[in-house]
Formats: C-alpha cells, structure tokens, sequence
C-alpha cells in the first residue's frame, strides 16, 4: 500500500505524520520502523498518526475510552511511536507539531483563537497558538514517582553515562512517560558527552526511561520585568531512539528536576522561578509550571515537506 505522509519537526525532533482520518491503518511496528529509518525510509526519530479516538477506542485501547469520558472534545487522537517501533505514552515536541499537522488539514483554526483539545496516552492535552507563533501545550499533570523522599534527597536512581567512572544521581519525573534527569555542573561536560549508547539507570525503570542531562545556568529577568526565570540547557536519550535534538516532555522533566533541586535548597521556596527556558541541540522550549499541578511546554513547530511512501 502506498501512504502520504507529512515530515515535521519541533526544535529538531522530527516525525513522520500520517492523516488516518478514517481510522483504519494498521501501523504496524514493522511499518513504524520503515518509515523512521533514515537510509530506506523517510527518517525520523518518532511517527504520529491522527486518528479517531473513537477509532482508538473501538481498536481497545482504554485509555481511548478515558479521554473520550473525559472530554468528549478530544475526537482526534496522537498515536505515538518512537522510531524503534515501540508505543510512549506522550511526546510534548510531537504534539505542537500534530498541532500545526491538524491545522493543515483545516481540522482546527489555531490562528483563529481555537484550542485544539487532542487524546493521548497520557491522556487529554490542550493546545493553543502564541502571538509569536509558538505552541503552548497544557501537558497535564507530573508527579515524581519517588515522591517526596526523593524531592528532599534531590534523587532516586543512579546513573552512568558511557566514559563516568562512578554513577551520578538522577531524580525520576513522570509527565505520562518516564524520565530520569542527572545535573551536571559545566556546559562543557555536557557538550563533550558520549550519548551513542543508553547511560545506564539503577534501579532499572520497569518500562525503560528516556534520560536527560541537564546543566543549570541561573535565573534573568523575566521578559515582563516581573520577577525572574530560570534557564538550563540539555541533551537527552531518549528510550526508543537514541539521541535526539530535542525532547519536550524531557524539557518539562529537566525544568521540573532543577526547581525541584533549587526549592530544596531555597530559603523561600515559593521564590523559585516557576517559568524556565530549556537549551536543546536543535533549539529553545519553555516550561511554565501552571496552576493545579499542571505543567505548560512552549515551543516552535514546523512542517517541512509531504510526500508518497509505499508501506
Ligand atoms: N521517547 C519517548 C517518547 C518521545 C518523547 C519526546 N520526543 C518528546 O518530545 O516528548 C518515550 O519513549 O517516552
């Protein structure tokens, strides 16, 4: 069979979108992989489809069901891949660019003032067009899976990267899907990082964890004038694929690990910047701490080209 499909990337992580308005690809793990592979394929590090949730619920998966209980708005649904060909549950950088891919097909006028409310697998998640062009996503919310034993210790597993002679700290963040976020303390360690292989993590998570170095770099004005927000720059590894330009869920982790560490040390932890600009290889998202528990990603998203593939 032959399929068309959208490439598109935000801040350089980049996906393979297919339209199944109807709801009836079967997008097999095998398919998946053809169409990330970037010799044979069209190359990317994850494929979204957009398909009914409804759909999704009929093909049984519950969490279809839930959204649609939840918010029966949500009649469109991002079905996540990492290029490996395995399910994740939320993709933050995929989103913004589903986003901008249900624009182009006129399933939602963004421009216009709309909110495009969409199901995952990390359940319902709300997006908005900035006047500056970016996408804010309400991501829901996070919770530290180590609870507050691990936010007073600052960790809960322990972490070697290929060429560290010891393990490092690293502090469990759950935004619907795992990550596992290490501070290092210059950009330059960063930078020189060896990330071809999967830095190894103790206790092993039980469904694998996408992993996050961050280096934090310290708070500035607040573009307003008011108050203050802090920055840090980061790369990740992602499960599923390897490295990658760019991680939105992972920027939300890593800004949620460095306050989470900046609170514990802070006179008055209510001071602590609750707005962060994340540094990634392929470019800048923020991370704005809402309300209830909820957490905000920002970010650019860009569609480059469609085509035809045979599947
Ligand atoms: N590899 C991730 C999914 C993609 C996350 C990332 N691309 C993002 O923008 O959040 C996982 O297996 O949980």
């Amino acid at each position: 069979m032959t399929v068309r499909f959208t490439k598109g990337h935000g801040t350089q992580n980049d996906f393979v979108l297919l339209a199944d308005t109807r709801g009836d690809l079967d997008l097999t793990p095998e398919r998946v992989r053809h169409l990330a592979d970037r010799r044979s394929g069209v190359g990317a590090d994850g494929v979204i489809r957009l398909a009914p949730t409804a759909a999704v619920a009929r093909d049984g998966e519950g969490v279809a069901d839930e959204v649609l209980a939840a918010e029966p708005d949500a009649i469109w649904f991002m079905d996540y891949r990492n290029a490996d060909g395995t399910v994740a549950e939320m993709c933050g950088n995929g989103v913004r660019v589903f986003a901008a891919f249900a624009e182009s097909l006129g399933l939602v006028d963004l421009d216009g003032g709309e909110e495009l409310v969409l199901g995952t697998r990390g359940g319902v998640k709300r997006v908005v067009k900035e006047p500056g062009g970016w996408y804010a996503v309400d991501m829901g919310l996070w919770h530290l899976p180590g609870g507050a034993d691990a936010a007073a210790a600052g960790a809960d597993a322990a972490v070697r990267a290929a060429g560290w002679d010891a393990p490092r700290p690293g502090l469990s963040v759950d935004l619907g899907n795992p990550h596992t976020v290490v501070a290092l303390a210059r950009a330059d360690e960063l930078a020189a990082l060896d990330l071809t292989t999967a830095p190894l993590v103790d206790p092993v998570p039980p469904h694998g964890t996408n992993v996050e170095l961050v280096v934090p770099l310290g708070e500035e004005p607040a573009a307003d004038g008011v108050g203050t927000v802090g920055r840090l720059r980061m790369r990740v590894h992602e499960r599923g694929v390897g490295e990658t330009r760019s991680c939105g869920t992972g920027a939300c982790a890593a800004a949620l690990a460095v306050r989470t560490w900046a609170a514990a040390g802070a006179d008055d932890p209510a001071a602590v910047p609750t707005t962060w600009f994340v540094e990634v290889p392929g470019g800048e998202v923020r991370v704005r701490l809402l309300d209830g528990g909820h957490v905000e990603l920002a970010g650019p998203a860009e569609l480059v080209f469609s085509g035809e593939l045979a599947l």
